[in-house]
């Protein structure tokens, strides 16, 4: 993460280019990790950054901020923000919360815990805005997976086969589990990728926007949205759809940023993220052309079984200019 140019770039540039958020403020560091952005607030001009940690991260974080002689306003807290208790409110909350596609790993319900516990009413938000977006592609990674599950179930039947005959047992009936097993992990599974931009075919939809300073955790378990797609291409194939996010910096507001820095993880030739994008991908790919509309109906959810996983239920109709309907679909996937 400390690598990746893009995420430390955007962060750098909303605090060092809107340093009046930072004079004189309280700052809290949500999840402060090596403890960069609270160095960052600090020498900004921040009179008291709070910094907190769940991990033991927390030494690394007090020996950064002790090299970097800020130990007298950088105040390194071990603990889970949803129980520190700090001794002040704050004027920023700054934290980089974001997992895959946005609201993987959920750590941004700690932060609306923190915005809720500790954020003066006047405070702000960094960053202050998020969005989700979505567009059809062209991949070659569904051919790929598709074989690799046949092949996959290939060497099953032999193995059952072989059990049969050589061991007496039949473990046919487990072929059924055995095959919605593979097909989750190869058809269903979301994959990570950092798409070339030329493989987005359609344009490319927002499916959430978040304001950070007034977002509940319920508005942020269920994400739904029927969006259009038009196609942009000549002649190519859809093969699934990708997602990605951005978030910006942009104050409140009442106290606006003097200049507004985003954060973007769309497909990009020299610009990509350790984010990259989640790839969705649909078996046989549909033939499309320019100027066919896709109708889109996206919804995504915590998995019940790890709330920091989500599912993901996505229907697509796919219609001609003409008005003729080429093909609708429903799929399900996993981003784990
Ligand atoms: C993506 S890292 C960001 C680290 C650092 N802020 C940076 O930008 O390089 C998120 C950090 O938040 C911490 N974290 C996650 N949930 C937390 C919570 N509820 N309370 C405190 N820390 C948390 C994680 O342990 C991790 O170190």
């Amino acid at each position: 993460m400390l690598s990746d140019r893009v995420r430390m770039d955007a962060y750098y540039n909303s605090i060092f280019r809107n340093k009046s958020h930072f004079l004189d403020k309280v700052v809290l560091d949500v999840g402060t990790g090596s403890g960069i952005l609270a160095i960052w607030s600090a020498q900004a001009g921040a009179k008291k950054v709070y910094a907190v940690e769940a991990t033991k991260m927390t030494d690394h974080a007090r020996e950064l901020v002790r090299a970097n002689n800020l130990e007298g306003i950088v105040e390194v807290i071990e603990g889970s923000i949803e129980d520190v208790i700090l001794p002040e409110k704050v004027d920023v909350i700054i934290s980089e919360w974001m997992g895959y596609f946005l609201l993987r790993e959920s750590m941004f319900d700690s932060v609306i815990c923190a915005r809720d516990r500790w954020l003066k009413p006047t405070g702000v938000m960094y960053p202050s805005h998020a969005r989700m977006w979505l567009a059809p592609i062209r991949s070659g990674l569904g051919d790929h997976k598709m074989s690799d599950y046949e092949g996959s179930m290939d060497d099953w039947q032999y193995f059952v086969k072989n059990t049969k005959n050589h061991y007496g047992v039949d473990m046919s009936i487990l072929t059924k589990p055995f095959s919605e097993e593979q097909k989750k992990y190869y058809l269903q599974t979301s994959l990570w990728n950092n798409l070339h931009p030329n493989q987005v075919i359609g344009t490319p939809a927002v499916v959430k926007e978040i304001d950070c300073l007034t977002v509940t955790v319920e508005e942020i378990l269920v994400v739904t949205a029927n969006v259009s797609s038009s196609i942009i291409k000549e002649e190519t194939r859809l093969c699934g759809f990708s997602g990605w996010f951005d978030v910006h910096f942009r104050g409140s507001k009442e106290n606006p940023a003097e200049e507004e820095i985003e954060l973007t993880t769309e497909p990009s030739e020299e610009n990509g993220t350790h984010w990259g994008q989640q790839v969705f991908l649909i078996h046989p790919p549909t033939h499309v052309c320019s100027g066919d509309d896709l109708n889109i109906n996206f919804a995504m959810s915590r998995s019940k079984e790890n709330h920091r996983l989500m599912e993901v239920d996505l229907g697509c109709e796919v219609k001609q200019s003409s008005g003729k309907l080429l093909q609708s679909f429903k799929h399900k996937f996993f981003i784990e």
